[in-house]
């Protein structure tokens, strides 16, 4: 089982994650796609890393803005698994742009 990291721990991990922000209850990015179906597309390939994964974050869609916020529910704070989803998101965002 993960272990929830420390509010030094999380800000830590921010430091390499740029784009990121948060603390030890959650962590959150917002990114601007060129379009719509641009957001739409991120947002599948994020759900494709999250099922491998099986840590998923919470998505709000507002036309092209896309925010992903990771927290580990059943635990109620950070964990690793919430800094590899944020990797990964952050992967497929690069590859998108
Ligand atoms: C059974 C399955 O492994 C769990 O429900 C997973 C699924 N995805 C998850 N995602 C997140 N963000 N937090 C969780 O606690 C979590 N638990």
């Amino acid at each position: 089982m993960a272990e929830v990291l420390t509010a030094e721990a999380v800000r830590d991990e921010l430091d390499g994650l740029a784009g990121w922000s948060g603390d030890s209850a959650g962590i959150t990015r917002t990114v601007e796609l060129a379009s719509f179906p641009d957001a739409i597309a991120v947002v599948d390939r994020v759900a494709v890393a999250a099922e491998e994964l099986d840590h998923h974050p919470d998505i709000d869609i507002r036309w092209r803005t896309v925010t992903f916020r990771c927290a580990t529910h059943s635990i109620g704070g950070v964990t690793m698994r919430d800094i590899r989803l944020a990797r990964r998101i952050d992967e497929i965002v690069e590859g998108a742009r």
